[in-house]
C-alpha cells in the first residue's frame, strides 16, 4: 500500500529539488501517494495567507510531510511559513545530521548531529518597538521546552549509537534563560548515565565545529544557535546543497533540507538535490523503510565517491536532472544486476 505523504514544493529551487527527490523515492521502490499543498508568497497573493489552514490540516492528517524551502520576507511582510508550521504543529525537535560525503571537501571529515529546539527562544515572535528607536525581542525559554528537547537529544543519541551529547548554551551572559535550559539539560543527563555529557558555550562550540567537530557528538541547543550552527556545519561538508533535516513532534514530522529557496540559482536547473534527498532518507527511516533509506544512502555514497557527476555548487557541471538520473540509476543498479 502506498504511503500518503503531504508534499509542500515551496518556492525558488524548492520545486526543482522536490521533483528530483520524488524520483529518487520512487527509484527506491517506495510507493507514495503525494498530497500536494502549496505555501508561500504566491499562495498569499491568491488566498491572503502564505500558509492556508488546509496545508496545516493536511500535515496533521497524514502526520508526515516532505517540504521544499519557502522564502521569508526580510524586515517585514508575513511571518515565516517555516516557523509558523513548526510552532503550530509543535514540531519541537529539529534534527540536522552534518556528515561528510566522500570526495567532497577533504579538509574535514565530519559526522555529528545538531538537535535544535524548534519552537521557542528568539523565534517566539515576541517583538516590539518599546519607544521610537528602541526595539525589544523577547527570548522565551521554558522548563517544559528545554527538558523535552534535551530528553529527545539523549534518546536520539542512544537510538543512533552515539556516545556523547554536548549542551550548547550562552548561560554566562543569558544567565536566566540559557541558565534554565542548561539546568534542564543537566537534569535530563542524569537519567542517561551511559551517554557522555559535554557542555560548551556557543562561541566556543562554533570554533570547535571547525577545528574538531566530531568531538561534539550530538549537540543539543536552543533555536537560534541551532540555526546558525547548522549552516556552519553545512559549510564544513560542502555547503547547503548537502545537509538534510527533520522537524519532529509527537504527532507529526516535516522533513526538509537546511537550505533556503536560493533565489540566486532558482529556475536555472542546477540546484543540488542532495540535501532534500537525504531528508527523504530520514523520512523513509522514520516510516520504517530502512532498506529503501539504506539503498539511497549507498547510491549517494557511490556516486559521490566516483566523483564524475557533481552539481555546480560542488565544482561540477551536472544539472539537477543529470544528477538525479545518475542517482536513480545507481539506486536501481543492484536490483537490475541481481
Ligand atoms: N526551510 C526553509 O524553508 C528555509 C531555510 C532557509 C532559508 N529560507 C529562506 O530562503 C530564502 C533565501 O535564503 P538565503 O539566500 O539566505 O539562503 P539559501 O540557503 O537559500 O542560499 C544560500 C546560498 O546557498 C546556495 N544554495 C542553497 N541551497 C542550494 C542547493 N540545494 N544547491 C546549490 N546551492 C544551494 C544558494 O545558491 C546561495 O548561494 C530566504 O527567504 C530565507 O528566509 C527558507
Ligand atoms: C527560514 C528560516 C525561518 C529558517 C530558520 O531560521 O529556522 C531557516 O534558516 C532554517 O534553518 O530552517
Amino acid at each position: 500500500m502506498a504511503y500518503r505523504i503531504t508534499l509542500i514544493p515551496g518556492d525558488g529551487i524548492g520545486p526543482e529539488v522536490v521533483t528530483a527527490t520524488q524520483d529518487v523515492v520512487s527509484a527506491a521502490g517506495v510507493a507514495v501517494d503525494w498530497e500536494i499543498h502549496h505555501a508561500g508568497i504566491e499562495v498569499a497573493k491568491l488566498t491572503g495567507s502564505p500558509l492556508p489552514l488546509p496545508v496545516i490540516d493536511a500535515v496533521r492528517k497524514n502526520r508526515i510531510a516532505l517540504k521544499g524551502p519557502v522564502t521569508t520576507p526580510i524586515g517585514g511582510g508575513f511571518r515565516s511559513v517555516n516557523v509558523t508550521l513548526r510552532q503550530t504543529l509543535d514540531l519541537y525537535a529539529n534534527v540536522r545530521p552534518i556528515r561528510s560525503l566522500p570526495g567532497v571537501d577533504p579538509r574535514f571529515d565530519v559526522d555529528m548531529v545538531i538537535v535544535r529546539e524548534n519552537t521557542e527562544g528568539l523565534y517566539a515572535g515576541l517583538e516590539l518597538m518599546i519607544l521610537p528607536g528602541v526595539a525589544q525581542s523577547i527570548k522565551l525559554t521554558t522548563e517544559r521546552g528545554s527538558t523535552r528537547i534535551a530528553e529527545f537529544a539523549f534518546r536520539y543519541a542512544k537510538k543512533h549509537g552515539r556516545s556523547k551529547v554536548t549542551i550548547v548554551h550562552k548561560a554566562n551572559i543569558m544567565k536566566i534563560s540559557d541558565g534554565l535550559a542548561l539546568d534542564c539539560a543537566r537534569r535530563v543527563a542524569v537519567g542517561h548515565p551511559e551517554i557522555q555529557l559535554g557542555e560548551m558555550i556557543v562561541d566556543a562550540a562554533a570554533m570547535t565545529m571547525v577545528r574538531d567537530p566530531n568531538r561534539l557528538g550530538v549537540i543539543v541547543t536552543e533555536n537560534l544557535y541551532g540555526d546558525i550552527l547548522s549552516d556552519l556545519g553545512a559549510g564544513l561538508v560542502g555547503g547547503l546543497g548537502i545537509v538534510p533535516g527533520a522537524n519532529i513532534g509527537d504527532d507529526a514530522a516535516v522533513f526538509e533540507a537546511v537550505h533556503g529557496s536560493a533565489p540566486d540559482i532558482a529556475g536555472k536547473g542546477y540546484a543540488n538535490p542532495t540535501a532534500l534527498v537525504q531528508s527523504a532518507v530520514m523520512m523513509l527511516r522514520h516510516l520504517g523503510e530502512h532498506d529503501a533509506g539504506d539503498r539511497i544512502e549507498r547510491a549517494l555514497t557511490t556516486l559521490y565517491r566516483a566523483g564524475q557527476v557533481r552539481t555546480r555548487d560542488l565544482g561540477g557541471a551536472a544539472s539537477t536532472s543529470d544528477f538525479t538520473r545518475a542517482l536513480c540509476a545507481e539506486i536501481e543498479r543492484p536490483r537490475a544486476e541481481a
